[in-house]
């Protein structure tokens, strides 16, 4: 029989292509989304609407920190996987509205955890962010290296996740997974990310600003090798080791069924880099506007991605140009510009 899996933050990003990759392979899928107007509502809704499409898709509008309707959700549902996705992201947006991600991030979580260990699920997985990394600056980044210099309440509220999630695995013997997904990007995504900012000014001829003068790095990874990266783990999930004993390289933890796991493509690209090859997609030059660093930004981020592929055979790979490409088809049609 066909799996269950409840995805919380379908009407998202990176949910709404997880849902569509999961039903192309027959699970019967179950979203929770708030619907919150962090961005662009009506991008969301149409995300949700191409889901519903599918009759194994169902969806329910619903804030996380609404513990007894996400409740009623699960349990009427009764999923093998849950995963949590939902969130209030952003890593500049923090500094404006830090209790969102309070709320969002930390209690939301919470009751997702709760339902999970109540539920008895198969395997409960959670996003975190490369952002935990913070001020380490020995890469790749590997999930085995120490993570305490967190430089933004988005990022802290993540690692808060990472530790409330140990907790429940332990206690509970709740078989945990939390990714650490590096700057997201490809078709259908946010529009505060840089990727869908540049090419919306590039195209109506207006500024670009390029923080820290383009002195910037990130491991950009594309959002079908991401969810590929996911549904490939749904089947890895981590089990208490015997006598504390853990493989070299792995991340799980010694006393529980709880790992976390980097999703990046192992590539660190240059900020002005990235510009160019948008440019080089629209045939359109940036209007450049060079500024500082900004306050909680992290300079690189660069994805040691080998215990992914221990667990599942699989490395994303998708070249960045390539994605670009394929982000910049998705955005004319969809804008008509
Ligand atoms: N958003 C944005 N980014 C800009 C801009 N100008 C330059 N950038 C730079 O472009 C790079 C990519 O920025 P984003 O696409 O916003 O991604 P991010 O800061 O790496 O954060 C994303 O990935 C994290 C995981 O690694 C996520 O946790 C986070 O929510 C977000 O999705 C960063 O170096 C950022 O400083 C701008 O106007 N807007």
């Amino acid at each position: 029989m066909s799996e269950r899996v409840l995805i919380t933050g379908t009407a998202g990003f990176i949910g709404y292509h997880l849902a569509r990759l999961l039903l192309s392979e027959n699970y019967v899928v179950r979203g929770y989304d708030g619907m919150s107007d962090y961005y662009d509502v009506a991008l969301k809704r149409r995300r949700h609407a191409m889901l519903l499409q599918d009759p194994n898709f169902t969806a329910t509008e619903g804030q996380l920190e609404d513990a007894e309707l996400f409740n009623r959700v699960a349990e009427e549902f009764q999923p093998d996987v849950i995963v949590h996705l939902a969130a209030q992201a952003g890593v500049r947006y923090s500094l404006e509205n830090p209790r969102a991600y309070i709320d969002s991030n930390v209690i939301g979580t919470f009751n997702v955890m709760e339902a999970a260990r109540r539920l008895k699920v198969r395997h409960l997985m959670m996003a975190s962010t490369s952002s935990v990394y913070g001020a380490n600056e020995d890469m790749p980044f590997a999930e085995t290296d120490k993570a305490d210099t967190q430089l933004t309440i988005y990022a802290a509220t993540k690692k808060a996740n990472e530790s409330m999630g140990h907790s429940y695995a332990h206690l509970w013997d709740l078989p945990t997974t939390m990714f650490r997904f590096f700057t997201v990007y490809g078709p259908w995504g946010r529009p505060d990310l840089a990727l869908f900012k540049f090419v919306d000014r590039i195209l109506d001829g207006r500024p670009i600003d390029i923080y820290n003068h383009g002195e910037m790095y990130r491991d950009f990874t594309y959002v079908e090798d991401l969810v590929r990266g996911i549904r490939l783990l749904m089947d890895a999930a981590p089990v208490r080791p015997v006598d504390g004993v853990v493989p070299e390289g792995d991340s799980l933890s010694p006393v529980a069924p709880f790992r976390v796991v980097n999703i990046g493509n192992s590539d660190k690209v240059r900020l002005m880099d990235f510009v160019e090859a948008i440019e080089q997609s629209l045939g359109q030059e940036a209007i450049r506007n060079y500024m500082d660093m900004q306050p909680g930004d992290v300079p690189a981020t660069w994805a040691n991605a080998d215990l992914l592929h221990t667990l599942t055979g699989y490395r994303p790979q998708t070249d960045v140009r390539d994605g670009i490409e394929r982000f910049v088809a998705w955005f004319r049609e969809y804008y008509d510009k």
